[in-house]
């Protein structure tokens, strides 16, 4: 049973799905969906979703976002890593994107509504709860890395590690 970052054997550690998240940040605002079906449903997140056999992260990233909001993300960086275990033995890698502009107007779909949220007043109550550890870095620019032990939606223990 997980109950801290420190009980994962990280050195073989092989997570079940990899996955991807991209946040548009421009003007001192995030877009944010709130997500309607799938992992997280009901939760506000950044697009994005697993990744697709012989894609990239960065592929799957600007793909989600595509799917999610029907725009194309541009001026696209890397900006973090997130490993998240589950008690439930579900575990996954999630590589986190920035973007300063895009192509095409957010437009909700099947999967998500849009959302532009300030970067003053972020609804972490309705986020994550790993949410309001990185972002704050992301939002500096700040290259992160996170450990997680999750028991469904409720964060159980976090490490993070700054560049
Ligand atoms: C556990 O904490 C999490 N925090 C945050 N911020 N985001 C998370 C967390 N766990 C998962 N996620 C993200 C990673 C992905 O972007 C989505 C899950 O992707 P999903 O399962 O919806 O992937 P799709 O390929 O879109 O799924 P479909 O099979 O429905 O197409 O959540």
């Amino acid at each position: 049973m997980y109950k801290t970052v420190d009980d994962v054997n990280w050195e073989n550690w092989d997570p079940v799905v990899t996955a991807t998240l991209m946040f548009v940040i421009r003007d001192g605002r995030i877009l944010l969906i709130h997500k309607k079906r799938g992992f997280g449903k009901g939760k506000i997140n950044g697009p994005g979703g697993k990744l697709e056999s012989g894609e990239t992260p960065l592929e799957c990233a600007i793909r989600e976002t595509q799917e999610e909001l029907c725009i194309t993300p541009t001026g696209v960086e890397f900006a973090g890593e997130l490993h998240f275990q589950f008690t439930d033995n579900n575990s996954i890698h999630g590589y986190v994107y920035t973007a300063t502009g895009y192509e095409g107007e957010p437009t909700e779909t099947d999967e998500a509504d849009p959302i532009w949220c300030s970067i003053d007043e972020l609804p972490f109550d309705r986020m994550w709860e790993d949410d309001h550890i990185w972002f704050p870095h992301m939002l500096e620019g700040r290259h992160f890395s996170g450990r997680f032990i999750f028991d469904n939606d409720r964060m159980l223990d976090a490490v993070i590690e700054l560049d």
